[in-house]
């Protein structure tokens, strides 16, 4: 059976609430053993459990409950108050209702949130209700600016002609040869030289990319520009943390398919070697007052104020790889799906060797010759593969590697995506452009789809975005011919597809009438991904895109779905069809 033959009648608003996963005995289960690994006594056992409640966000709550300050809690019948966190007008719901005259059950609906102390200030409540209101449903609407289902009948095709990528290198703790514009420019230049139009023939230049570089503000202008599309082209950045790549295709897309322009070249760049080093606001404090002093004497005065803690800068990389609202590394969220959904590390390192294997053999086969193209370094260093591969990885060296994120966890720098830098481009056309250029597709993008979840489980957002495009194409798992997605880490893969077999997830969380089913490995990322590959994350999007073009045409496949996680709590997804 199909989710065609599961696609609820009309149920109403998804019930989101992901307080209820995973079941209680999932939560027990042993979820860090691993043959190779000394075993954890009892009690670190309990202590490592213990540690994980703590980011539980039930049992947090549970612990602390956020109080509203008295000022954000409005009464009934009360004149509006000032809430002290966040400095706005709180109005009393109920007797705003009645004055603006609306009907009975909206004045209910005021009063029992009044009486809850939820109205008003957004923040506060947002912090209140995050893991008590059901979150509206993003497996219907995607709000302002999205293609909805009657637009999307009358929407234009859009097409995929072409594209490529640079080999992802590695980075190995210093900074890489290319910067983010390098990085694009050598992209896109045999990208553009092989094309029957001139560089200039675009409408715009999009170019994700989360970590830019100082010197390269809105690096996608700054790559457009050095890659010759002339100063007329309007070119810019987008961000979505590991989103971003995506988001620039998602963009041209939207622009095309609503007759906006006619030929776009989107992308994604990302140097993460090249992440910056942060000093403190002491240390910055300092080195301000410092420069700022006019005579010798304030120089020396300042000279002596100098603290050699002053010498130890923050890690950007660190920095931007930590969730900012739970404090949890992306590893920790990882974790966090792990546990929930009762994942080993066995079966973690298992899909990490896979993903080795596929990518050398596909590296092996030449079947990524067609989407890579080598990069040249200022010293004459070729880079012409991904170096990230271990085509000998075996289980024994994977189990030998200390959990990285949590001390009894199950993720390692084994099982984990790569810290890597590297580029992708693809240029999306119309009908119009494909005819005039006489351009030849290779895809066509049917749909896509954005949707957010709590930080602490953001590994789980390819199952919140997916699922809405089976669901509006009438899809089942069968009619999904490849999957691409994306490796931030094996056990957040494997708790995706843990959470599409569960149906207690996929009835409440997704709105299905059951478990959607297995997805077929033999499907998924059938060439490796970011674990073996690496994940520039601002540039991953597009590659997962990209590649689930090519592998469906190398296997004579008709649709795939490219999907990814997204630091902070969100996923996304994009449905093509091979041509
Ligand atoms: C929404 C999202 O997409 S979230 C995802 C965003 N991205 C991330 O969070 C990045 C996650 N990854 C990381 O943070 C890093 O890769 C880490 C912290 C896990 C590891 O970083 P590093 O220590 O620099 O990794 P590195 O690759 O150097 O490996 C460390 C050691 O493990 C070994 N190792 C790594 N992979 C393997 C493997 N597959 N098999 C055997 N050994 C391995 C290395 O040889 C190295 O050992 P050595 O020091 O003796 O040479």
């Amino acid at each position: 059976m199909g989710l065609r033959d599961r696609l609820p009648a009309d149920r109403g608003p998804v019930r989101r609430d992901l307080r209820q996963f995973p079941r209680a005995d999932a939560r027990q289960g042993d979820a860090r053993r691993h043959p190779a690994l000394p075993q954890p006594s009892a009690r670190t056992e309990r202590r490592c459990h213990l540690r994980l409640r703590r980011h539980d966000p039930v049992e947090r709550r549970a612990a602390r409950p956020h109080r509203l300050r008295r000022s954000c809690r409005p009464r009934p019948g009360r004149r509006s108050r000032t809430c002290a966190r966040s400095g706005r007008a709180h109005p009393a719901p109920a007797r705003q209702a009645q004055a603006s005259g609306r009907g009975r059950a909206q004045r209910r609906r005021a009063r029992s949130i009044a009486g809850s102390g939820g109205s008003g200030c957004n923040r506060c409540r947002r912090r209140r209700f995050r893991f008590q209101r059901p979150s509206r449903s993003r497996c219907t609407s995607r709000g302002a600016g999205t293609i909805t289902r009657s637009a999307r009948s009358e929407a234009r095709p859009v097409y995929i002609v072409d594209g490529n990528r640079t080999p992802f290198i590695k980075a190995r703790g210093k900074p890489g040869p290319f910067s983010p514009a390098d990085l694009a420019v050598q992209c896109g230049r045999p990208l553009l030289m092989r094309q029957p139009f001139a560089p200039d023939a675009f409408d715009e230049v999009i170019l994700g990319c989360a970590n830019q570089v100082a010197g390269e503000m809105n690096v996608a202008r700054v790559a457009a520009l050095r890659m010759g599309c002339g100063d007329e082209m309007p070119a810019h950045t987008v961000h979505r943390n590991c989103g971003s790549g995506m988001q620039s295709l998602d963009e041209a897309y939207r622009y095309i398919a609503h007759g906006d322009m006619e030929l776009v070249l989107a992308g994604g760049t990302e140097a993460l070697s090249r992440a910056p080093l942060i000093l403190s606001d002491e240390a910055t404090a300092w080195l301000a007052k410092f420069q700022g002093a006019k005579t010798a004497g304030d120089r020396a005065k300042a000279l002596r104020k100098f603290n050699l803690a002053y010498l130890s800068p923050e890690i950007g990389l660190k920095q931007g790889l930590t969730d900012p609202i739970s404090g949890l590394a992306m590893g920790q969220t990882a974790e966090e799906v792990a546990h929930r959904f009762g994942i080993s590390r066995w079966q973690a390192d298992e899909y990490a060797m896979e993903s080795h294997r596929r990518l050398a053999r596909a590296q092996e086969e030449g079947w990524l010759d067609n989407e890579v193209e080598p990069m040249f370094a200022p010293d004459g260093t070729v880079y012409d593969h991904d170096d990230g591969v271990r085509p000998d990885n075996n289980m024994e060296q994977l189990g030998k590697l200390k959990p990285v994120f949590e001390k009894y966890g199950n993720v390692t720098a084994g099982n984990s995506s790569q810290i890597t830098d590297g580029a992708c481009w693809i240029i999306l056309a119309s009908e119009e452009a494909v005819e005039k250029h006489g351009l030849t597709p290779l895809a066509k993008i049917v749909d896509s789809d954005w949707a957010a979840l709590a930080p602490e489980i953001m590994g789980l957002g390819p199952t919140v975005s997916a699922t809405p495009l089976l669901k509006r194409g009438e899809l089942s798992l069968g009619d999904i011919d490849v999957w691409e997605l994306n490796e931030a880490f094996a056990a957040q893969v494997l708790g995706c597809l843990a959470a599409w077999e569960d149906p207690g997830f996929c009835r409440d969380v997704l709105g299905l009438d059951g478990a959607l089913g297995a997805v077929d490995r033999e499907k998924l990322n059938i060439d490796g991904g970011a674990v073996s590959l690496g994940h520039p994350v601002g540039t991953s999007g597009t590659r997962i895109v990209l590649h689930l073009v090519n592998a469906l045409r190398r296997t004579g496949g008709k649709r795939g779905i490219a999907t990814e996680c997204i630091g902070g709590g969100q996923g996304g997804a994009m449905l093509v069809e091979a041509l």
